[in-house]
């Protein structure tokens, strides 16, 4: 196990590693529930007088959401209550010198770790700990800390390098959503457990099915991943129609594995045996899967197989979520991620809610977090720790403790 803040001694200078990752609207940085979540991390830090400089990244060079972490810097600060204060370098003289003059109680916000050559190449922490940017900042600081458990799955320096070679903890968000996010791996639960799987990347789903088949007993399907595997047990669903193009590629990759799985867990998997559409005068419509036809874009389950979903999510011990049902920030077409939503949210069962896109329907409805065993904000790295899978930034705070 990793050390957490808890193991800290108070005021010290912490270089702190959030993921303030955030879509990006015509350049305008959007507020979404990272910055919530790791404002109570360094709430706690800041109380103890800790002095903590923000190392994060926006984007991927090449890409529209490539850009400065000035914004953040502000949201952040409209999160704290105060002001943030944001340094337009990483590494360099100019960075080193606002480190100098941070001050117990204080946060600064470096530059996107990702302008620096050496944070992206995936290559082994101890590779990343030899690099200028690590072997520049390590001594600035008494200690590292890694919050950003939704990144943990990146080999990036940011991320692995510093563990290596200084005294490393793991943050309030990286330490919650380690033991919520592990569970389905390291708990044991008597009665039924019902997995929802929707959103758009079938590709994520398929080894979640195939790796966590022993402990869940109920996969209930939808969104795009639900369409391809209803095309596969022979409807005509799943067609990218009206310059769609979520279904023919991921179809042509992917069929046979699904075939397969269709086959292989046909006991357990539960296929939407209704769905909607956008009808006549742009009102929510629905059909039985039997009649669909290819050429309409479907954009939720039907009422049924929501009503359905919730009925299995009642009879549970235990609820995991990944993906959508539906296009649910279209309010015509939520009724299957709210219903199933709505049903975990009224019993007492272990849940966990994963998905960048999918949690935040949880805040789109009015629903309460607190109703929620547990809301990731992770995606990548949520699916990952599901399946069993190792996140090699976590591995690094597990090697640095001992
Ligand atoms: N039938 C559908 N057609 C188009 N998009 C869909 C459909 N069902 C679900 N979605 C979309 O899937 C998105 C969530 O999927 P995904 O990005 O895979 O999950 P997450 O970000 O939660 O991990 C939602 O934004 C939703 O609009
Ligand atoms: O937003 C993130 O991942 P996610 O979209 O899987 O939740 C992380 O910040 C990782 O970003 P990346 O997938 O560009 O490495």
């Amino acid at each position: 196990m990793f050390k957490t803040i808890d193991d800290l001694a108070p005021g010290q200078r912490l270089l702190v590693r959030l993921d303030l990752n955030a879509p990006v609207e015509d350049g305008a940085v959007q507020d979404n529930r990272r910055f919530a979540r790791h404002a109570e991390t360094l709430r706690e830090l800041l109380e103890d007088d800790h002095g903590v400089a923000v190392l994060a990244h926006q984007g991927r060079p090449g890409r529209d959401t490539f850009v400065s972490l000035e914004q953040h810097a502000e949201i952040l600060g409209n999160h704290l209550e105060r002001d943030v204060d944001f340094v337009a370098d990483t590494f360099g003289e100019d960075a080193l010198e606002a480190i100098d003059g941070l001050e117990g109680g204080e946060v600064l916000v470096l530059e996107n770790a990702r302008m620096c050559d050496e944070e992206l190449p995936e290559e082994n922490p101890d590779v990343k700990a030899d690099t200028e940017f690590v072997r520049t900042l390590a001594p600035e600081f008494d200690a590292y800390v890694n919050d950003a458990y939704s990144a943990a799955h990146r080999s990036h320096a940011s991320l692995v390098g510093f563990p290596r070679v200084m005294d490393a903890y793991a943050g309030r968000v990286m330490e919650q959503e380690y033991t919520a996010n592990s569970s389905i791996q390291e708990r044991e639960f008597d009665g039924t457990v019902t997995m929802a799987l929707g959103g758009t990347k079938a590709e994520d789903l398929i080894p979640v099915i195939e790796r966590v088949d022993d402990t869940v007993d109920r996969f209930c399907l939808g969104g795009i991943v639900g369409e391809l595997f209803l095309r596969a047990a022979g409807h005509d669903v799943g067609y990218d129609v009206e310059g769609t193009d979520f279904f023919d590629e991921q179809w042509d990759e992917q069929r046979e594995t699904i075939e397969r799985i269709l086959e292989e867990y046909e006991e357990s998997l539960s296929l939407a045996t209704d769905l909607a559409y956008e009808g006549e005068d742009d009102e929510r419509a629905e059909a039985a899967v039997e009649g669909l036809e290819k050429d309409t874009s479907y954009l939720d389950v039907g009422s049924d197989t929501a009503d359905e979903y919730a009925d299995l999510v009642r009879e549970s011990e235990a609820v995991f979520v990944k993906g959508a049902l539906g296009v649910f920030e279209d309010e015509r077409f939520a009724d299957g991620t709210v219903t199933v939503l709505e049903a975990i949210a009224e019993t007492d069962c272990f849940s966990v809610v994963g998905g960048g896109d999918t949690s935040r329907a949880i805040e789109m409805y009015g629903l309460e977090e607190d109703d929620f065993g547990h809301v990731s904000i992770a995606g990548g790295a949520y699916v990952r720790a599901l399946t069993g899978e190792p996140l090699v930034a976590v591995e690094v705070l597990e090697d640095a403790a001992e």
